[in-house]
C-alpha cells in the first residue's frame, strides 16, 4: 500500500501509517508533479492547501481513499471521488476546539487592535489614543452556523456576558434553547441587530457570499465580523468596500478564497484586504495548534488505514449510512455480500428487480447497509469499476435495477433469515441465507432448493436428473483430479425430479474438470462458485 502526503501532518500520524504502508511525504510537490505521480498511490492525505479536483482524482487510478486531515472538504471534489468509489474521510472532531479558540482570539485581537498596536510599538511608537478598543461585554454577537465549532464559540462568548443570537435553519429550537442562544430566522435580522458576527458555516453554494454588499448595507456601523470558516462566505469584495468606506468597524479573517500552498512550492500571498487597517488576519491558522494537529494526525491515520483495510469508517461520502451499526451487523454484511456474488455466477441474464426480505430478529435492525452489501457483492464481479458502499446506489440506479426491501418479524425454523428474489426478464430466482450462532453464514435456499451450506471460496454446484450413480461419478472426477471434497450437500426437487449438489472443495476447479462433470450423463448444469 502506498500513501502520498503532500502537506504537513503530524509525526504521530505518519508513524502509524508507516507501520502498515509506504508513506511518501512530499511537501515540495507542484500541481504538475502531483498530477504525474498520483497514479502510483492507494491513498492521498491532504489538508486545506491541495486541490483534489476531478482532474487529479481521474489521474489517481489506484486511489481508494482520500483523507482530509482536518474538517472542511471543500478542497476535495467529493462527487468525483464518489463516482469512482473512492472513500473520502476527514477528522471533524479533532480540531474544532482550536478553531473555536482561534475565532475568539481573532475577535479579541480585533476589538483591542492588538496586531496594529504591536506593530506600532515594534516601530518604537507609543500610541495609546490611536488604539482605543471596544468591549464584548453586554453586546450582541451573532453566531452563523451552530455546529461543532459555532456551538463551542457560542458557549465561550456567553462567558463574556454577551447576548448571543444565532442563525442556523438546520438545527432545532431545542438545541438553541439548551445553548441559551436566541434563534434568529433571517440574515437580515442578524445584520440589523449584531454588534459582532462570527461565521462558522461550511462552504456550500448556499453559504458562499451569504454576507455581501446588501447585508453590509443594513449592518450597524459598529459591526465587527470574524470569519474563521472559509474564504468567500463573507464576500471579499463587499467586505473590502465596507471596510474601506468605514461602513462597518472591522473584520478579522483567517481564511481567504484563494490560499497558496506553504513551503518550497509556495507562492507568497497578496490580497486587497491586506492594504486596510481596520482588519486583522492570520494565514489559515484555525487548526494550527499542537493539540489539534496531534489529534488530527492520529485520527486521519486510523481513518485512512481502516478504509484501506476495508474496515468500517465514518466517511464523508457514505451518505448517512449508519456505519456504527455496521460493526454489530458485520456477520450479516458478510453473508449478504456472499449471497450477492451467487447470482451472476449461476445466471447470465441481467437482474432487473431485486427484492430483499428480512425476517426474524434481523428485521428489527436498520437493514439498508445489509442491502448495500448484497448489491456490492452482486455487481462487483461483473464490472471493471470499483464498487463499494460509496457508489453502489448510483451504479444500481444507472443500470436501472429496481431494489425493494421488506421486513417481517416472523420466520419458521430460523431465528433470522435474508431471502432474496432476483427477477430477470425470463424468471425469478430465490436465494436465502441465515446466520447460525453468532457469525456463521449459511445458505439455506439455493434457487428454490432447500440446502444448508457455508459459502466458501471454492465450490461446485451441480444440477442433475435425480437418479442413482451421478453423484458418485462427479465425486470420482474430482478425486481423479486431486480435488479434495471438504463438504457436500444434496437436495432434491421431487416435483421436477432434479437434484442439486453443492460441494465445498479445497482448490480451484479447472475448465477441463468442469467440462468433464458436465459430460456426465444426467448432469444438467455445473458451475464453479467463488463465494
Ligand atoms: N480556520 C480553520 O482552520 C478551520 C475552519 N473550519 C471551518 O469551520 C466551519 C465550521 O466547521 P464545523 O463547525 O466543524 O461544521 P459543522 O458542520 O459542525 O457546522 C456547520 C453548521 O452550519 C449550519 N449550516 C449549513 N448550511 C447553512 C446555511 N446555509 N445557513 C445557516 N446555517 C447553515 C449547519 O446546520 C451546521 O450546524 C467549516 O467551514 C470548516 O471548514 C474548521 C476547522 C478549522
Ligand atoms: O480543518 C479545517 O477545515 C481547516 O480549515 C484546517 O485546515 P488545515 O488543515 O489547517 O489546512
Amino acid at each position: 500500500m502506498r500513501i502520498l502526503v503532500p502537506e504537513k501532518i503530524e509525526e504521530n500520524g505518519l508513524e502509524i501509517l508507516k507501520q502498515k504502508a509506504d508513506v511518501d511525504v512530499r511537501l515540495d510537490l507542484t500541481r504538475e508533479q502531483l498530477l504525474e505521480c498520483i497514479d502510483q498511490y492507494d491513498a492521498l492525505i491532504v489538508r486545506s492547501a491541495t486541490k483534489v479536483d476531478a482532474e487529479l482524482i481521474s489521474r489517481g487510478i489506484n486511489l481508494k481513499v482520500i483523507g482530509r486531515a482536518g474538517t472542511g472538504v471543500d478542497n476535495i471534489d467529493v462527487d468525483a471521488a464518489t463516482e469512482r468509489g473512492i472513500i473520502v474521510v476527514n477528522t471533524p472532531d479533532s480540531n474544532n476546539m482550536s478553531a473555536a479558540e482561534h475565532s475568539i482570539a481573532l475577535l479579541l485581537a480585533l476589538c483591542r487592535n492588538i496586531p496594529q498596536a504591536y506593530m506600532s510599538l515594534k516601530a518604537g511608537k507609543w500610541e495609546r489614543s490611536k488604539f482605543k478598543g471596544v468591549e464584548l461585554y453586554d453586546k450582541t454577537v451573532a453566531v452563523l452556523g451552530l455546529g461543532r465549532i459555532g456551538s463551542l464559540v457560542a458557549s465561550r462568548l456567553k462567558a463574556f456576558g454577551m447576548n448571543v443570537i444565532g442563525y442556523d435553519p438546520y438545527i432545532p429550537q431545542e438545541r438553541f434553547d439548551s445553548m441559551g442562544v436566541e434563534k434568529v430566522d433571517s440574515i437580515n435580522e442578524i445584520m440589523q441587530r449584531a454588534d459582532f458576527i462570527t461565521v462558522h458555516l461550511p462552504k456550500t453554494n448556499e453559504t458562499m457570499g451569504i454576507i455581501s454588499k446588501k447585508e453590509f448595507d443594513m449592518a450597524k456601523k459598529e459591526l465587527r465580523i470574524v470569519n474563521c470558516a472559509r474564504g468567500g462566505i463573507v464576500d471579499e469584495n463587499a467586505l473590502y468596500e465596507a471596510l474601506k468606506a468605514k461602513r462597518i468597524a472591522g473584520a478579522a479573517i483567517d481564511v481567504f478564497t484563494n490560499e497558496p500552498k506553504e513551503g518550497a512550492a509556495g507562492e507568497g500571498f497578496s490580497h486587497p484586504l491586506l492594504e486596510l487597517d481596520n482588519i486583522v488576519f492570520t494565514p489559515h491558522l484555525g487548526a494550527s495548534t499542537v493539540e489539534a494537529q496531534r489529534n488530527v494526525g492520529l485520527a486521519i491515520a486510523q481513518q485512512v488505514l481502516n478504509a484501506l483495510e476495508g474496515n468500517v469508517v465514518e466517511a464523508v461520502n457514505l451518505h448517512g449510512l449508519n456505519m456504527k451499526a455496521a460493526t454489530r451487523l458485520a456477520p450479516y454484511l458478510n453473508l449478504a455480500e456472499k449471497m450477492g456474488r451467487i447470482y451472476y455466477q449461476v445466471e447470465s441474464l441481467p437482474a432487473e428487480q431485486i427484492e430483499l426480505v428480512y425476517s426474524g430478529d434481523i428485521s428489527k435492525e436498520d437493514t439498508r447497509i445489509i442491502t448495500l452489501s448484497y448489491l456490492t457483492g452482486l455487481l462487483q464481479p461483473v464490472t471493471d469499476e470499483r464498487v463499494n458502499f460509496v457508489n453502489i446506489e448510483k451504479i444500481i440506479h444507472e443500470r436501472g435495477i429496481q431494489v425493494i426491501e421488506s421486513k417481517n418479524s416472523h420466520v419458521d425454523y430460523f431465528v433470522n433469515l435474508i431471502t432474496v428474489n432476483v427477477k430477470n426478464k425470463e424468471r425469478m430466482m430465490t436465494f436465502a441465507g441465515t446466520i447460525f450462532g453468532k457469525e456463521e453464514p449459511r445458505i439455506v435456499n439455493f434457487d428454490g432448493f432447500e440446502v444448508d451450506f457455508m459459502p466458501t471460496e471454492h465450490m461446485l454446484m451441480v444440477q442433475n436428473i435425480d437418479r442413482p450413480g451421478i453423484i458418485g461419478q462427479v465425486c470420482t472426477i474430482l478425486g481423479d483430479n486431486s480435488i479434495n471434497i471438504a463438504n457436500m450437500k444434496a437436495s432434491r426437487n421431487t416435483k421436477h425430479g432434479i437434484n442439486l449438489m453443492v460441494l465445498d472443495v479445497d482448490s480451484d476447479i479447472s475448465d477441463e474438470v468442469l467440462a468433464a462433470v458436465k459430460r456426465v450423463d444426467g448432469v444438467l448444469k455445473a458451475k464453479e462458485l467463488n463465494l
